[in-house]
């Protein structure tokens, strides 16, 4: 557990003791607690019943960068898989995509990044060399029919360069979609985009991938989530990701908070007349067992409300 104090190390399985210090519940929660493998298996289980069309399930990463996605074989091999859904995982080079098609992956996605140093703190290399590795797995999926996603990491800001140049993005988003890429999904990694700020960075975009082959992953560390999402949806992107309750989160930008919420999202599409096949309330529940396997607050509004009966 690193460098636990010792009053701490003491007083582990107090109950009592964490109810009474939420600090210690943060710190404890902070401190990278593993996911039990059985808990992920049961969350895309019930997150399969909720109507979403695509749940990404694990991370074929290695295990000494982040050791929470060791258990993507098990997780993936666990899961019961639903006709209707479709569960990418991420892989970042070919080692990852092996391990990920032996396991049974049947769509993968590659994670590259609009800022050089992002690419080195999260997958060890240039932009330029992620690209080579990105064509050795597109060209492998491709040859085994397996469709690839493209993801670009910082599309609004970099937690270590600042500013994103939007032509920097477009650049590594044409490029991944040249590679192959069905749907490149832009990333506001660090949740400091606006809708000014969004609406450039797609302009620039747009021009070079058509925005019926993009999506956008927006975190909600601003605020501004939603008011980015209904701008990228003007613009002509209609595939959101999200995550349910609001978790998520990088390893490599500190900081920053998780994914847009999948309820509050769904809310507002709800509101705004789109049908999308998904319960709002299913996803509501789904995310109340794990805030409670994971002994924390859901990031979702909606949840919030609803749970308060508003
Ligand atoms: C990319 C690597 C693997 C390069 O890691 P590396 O250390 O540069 O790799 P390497 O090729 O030099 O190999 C070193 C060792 O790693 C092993 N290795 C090599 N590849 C793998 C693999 N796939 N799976 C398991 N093991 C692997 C390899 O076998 C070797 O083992 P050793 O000989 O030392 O025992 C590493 O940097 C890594 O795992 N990074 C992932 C970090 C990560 O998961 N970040 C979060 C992803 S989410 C994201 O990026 C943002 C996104 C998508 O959500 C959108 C947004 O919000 O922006």
């Amino acid at each position: 557990m690193g460098n636990v104090p010792s009053t701490v190390k003491h007083c582990l399985s107090s109950e009592q003791l964490l109810q009474d210090n939420p600090w210690l519940r943060s710190w404890l929660l902070e401190k990278k607690e593993i996911v039990p493998t059985e808990v992920k298996i049961q969350l895309i289980d019930m997150l399969s019943g909720t109507g979403l069309s695509v749940i990404e399930a694990t991370s074929f990463v290695s295990s000494k960068w982040v050791p929470q996605m060791a258990d993507h074989t098990e997780v993936l091999r666990g899961i019961q898989r639903a006709a209707h859904v479709r569960y990418p995982v991420l892989t970042p080079n070919l080692q990852g995509f092996q391990d990920a098609v032996d396991a049974g992956a049947t769509e993968v996605a590659v994670f590259g990044s609009a800022s050089e140093s992002f690419s080195q703190k999260n997958i060890n290399c240039s932009i330029d060399e992620s690209m080579v590795r990105f064509e050795e797995v597109i060209n492998s999926a491709l040859e085994k029919h397996i469709p690839v996603r493209g993801y670009v990491s910082c599309v609004l800001g970099c937690p270590h360069e600042g500013y994103t140049e939007p032509a920097k993005v477009a650049e590594v988003a044409r490029r991944l979609y040249d590679l192959g890429c069905y749907e490149i999904s832009l990333g506001d990694t660090i949740g400091v985009g606006t809708p000014g700020s969004m609406s450039k960075m797609l302009q620039s975009v747009i021009k070079e991938v058509p925005p019926q082959a993009l999506a956008v992953h927006c975190h909600d560390t601003y605020g501004q989530a939603l008011a980015n999402i209904l701008t990228a949806l003007q613009m002509g992107v209609s595939v959101v990701d999200s995550a349910v309750a609001g978790l998520g989160g990088c390893p490599y930008a500190q900081g920053s908070s998780g994914n847009v919420s999948t309820e509050d999202v769904l809310y507002m599409l709800h509101g705004m007349g789109i049908e999308t096949g998904v319960s709002l309330p299913k996803v509501v529940e789904v995310g109340e067992f794990i805030c409670t396997a994971l002994r924390r607050q859901t990031n979702s509004k909606v949840a919030r409300a609803q749970t308060r009966k508003l």
